[in-house]
């Protein structure tokens, strides 16, 4: 057996941040390095994602228990990995999905498979004696670079008891010189918001991702609250600060309309569009997430080609799936990527799909989800893709701080470029370097 041969995994059931079962797994190699990492999950997930096996009706804790899962992971995955060689990061991901079967790891499950993957991963980088960031660099053959933040401000849909239609009103440092910079100004924002919601007798309880939810009916009156809080924090918007949207569009669509309630709005596709370029063409919106349903395709070429300088995220769109994204492409659909580790199930394929949409031209933006661990996973994940953006939720819970504070710690060993505003698709500010 060679030194980085994996010699054992142990997979057990931990609480996630909304303290729902989760999946974490321990790899172990024949040197004695070890790796850890766990399985984050979504509540705005896509019809399209790997599949995340939990025991039964996720509507009682005993359905959302993830032991059939773990045992799989402690079972099956274990003896297809066992012998395999943790650098070969493809290789090991490949047996997985051979031992699995299934297209969108149905029967193993995504939970399980994922965290093996990034164990995996961290194993390797043990073994190698370099950071994860640099090993993950090298299993993508790319350049390394830190990441432009979009954060969370206020929160909606799924993630705030339906509050609001919106499901993520977020804030894009534009103007930041580097990572750190970016993080003190969001945080800066943060604590505005937070201060203004309280002056104006608004509640500032927090919702799913630590983002501040005051129960608006209508976008505008969030919308002016993001402005109002980042002139309170002393930027200026649009310049030092610009507003990203995730709309979480599928979230709204049924029986083939898009139902507003905050709004009292019930939409066509063509009226969403107008709705949402309404509310884009009034505040310094540089980023729109999932503004149309995950299979209205038609919609979302329509939606793309009339703001050509704006970036469009796909998520539920393309759920980091490589077919997906180039579906996209050939249509015109969206001009960037959300990158989520679980919607793809390994992590060799989440790095397939960045690349994919990255040679298309597309941006791509590597995001946690609203379940979250103490992981920080993905910090380094953005930094080694040189994926330019990442988004992560508000800067007020543990579990999204582990992953921005894991980004300054990066900054200050790895003194790395910043992909600043030329991350931002359509924005073309010059930063110093
Ligand atoms: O929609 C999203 O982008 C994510 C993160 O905000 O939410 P969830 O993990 O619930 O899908
Ligand atoms: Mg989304």
């Amino acid at each position: 057996m060679s030194s980085s041969a994996i010699s054992a995994v142990v997979a057990r059931q931990i609480l996630d941040s909304r303290g729902r079962p989760t999946v974490e797994a321990d790899v172990q190699l024949a040197d004695g390095s070890r790796g850890r990492a766990c399985a984050p999950s979504g509540a705005s997930r896509g019809r399209h994602e790997a599949w995340e096996l939990r025991d039964g009706d996720p509507s009682h804790y005993e359905g959302l228990s993830v032991r059939r899962a773990v045992a799989n992971a402690n079972a099956e995955l274990a003896n297809a990995v066992i012998g395999q060689s943790a650098v070969e990061q493809a290789r090991v991901d490949d047996v997985m999905r051979e031992a699995d079967g299934t297209p969108a790891l149905e029967r193993l499950g995504a939970n399980a498979v994922l965290a093996v993957s990034m164990a995996t991963a961290r194993a390797a980088a043990a073994h190698r004696s370099i950071p994860l960031y640099e090993h993950l660099a090298d299993l993508a053959g790319t350049a390394m670079s830190m990441p432009m933040p979009m954060t969370n401000i206020l929160s909606g849909g799924a993630h705030a008891g339906r509050g609001m239609d919106l499901q993520d009103f977020l804030a894009i440092p534009v103007g930041a010189k580097s990572y750190s910079e970016a993080l003190e100004m969001i945080a800066r924002i943060r604590l505005s918001s937070a201060r203004l919601m309280d002056e104006r007798g608004l509640s500032t309880l927090l919702a799913d991702e630590g983002g501040l939810s005051p129960g608006f009916g209508k976008a505008r009156d969030a919308m002016d609250l993001m402005i109002r809080s980042f002139e309170t924090a002393g930027l200026r918007p649009g310049e030092d600060v610009a507003i990203a949207l995730d709309v979480a569009a599928s979230e709204l669509f049924e029986d083939g309309v898009y139902r507003l309630d905050g709004e009292g709005l019930t939409l066509t596709g063509e009226e969403m569009i107008e709705f949402i370029l309404d509310l884009a063409s009034h505040y310094p919106v540089v980023s729109i997430e999932d503004p149309l349903d995950q299979d209205d395709w038609e919609n979302w070429r329509t939606f793309t080609a009339q703001l050509p300088r704006v970036q469009i995220v796909g998520d539920d769109l393309f759920v980091t799936n490589v077919g997906r994204i180039e579906d996209g492409i050939a249509r015109g659909a969206a001009n960037a990527a959300l990158i989520k580790l679980n919607q793809n199930g390994t992590l060799s394929g989440t790095i397939e799909a960045t690349a994919a949409a990255r040679a298309a031209g597309y941006a791509t933006v590597v995001s946690a989800r609203s379940g979250e661990t103490e992981d920080t996973f993905i910090a380094d994940l953005s930094v080694g893709l040189g994926a330019g953006q990442i988004k992560i939720g508000s800067v007020r819970s543990t579990e999204r701080l582990a992953k921005y504070n894991q980004l300054l710690r990066i900054e200050e060993d790895a003194k790395l470029g910043f992909a600043g505003v030329r991350g931002i698709f359509g924005l073309n500010v010059p930063i110093a370097a």
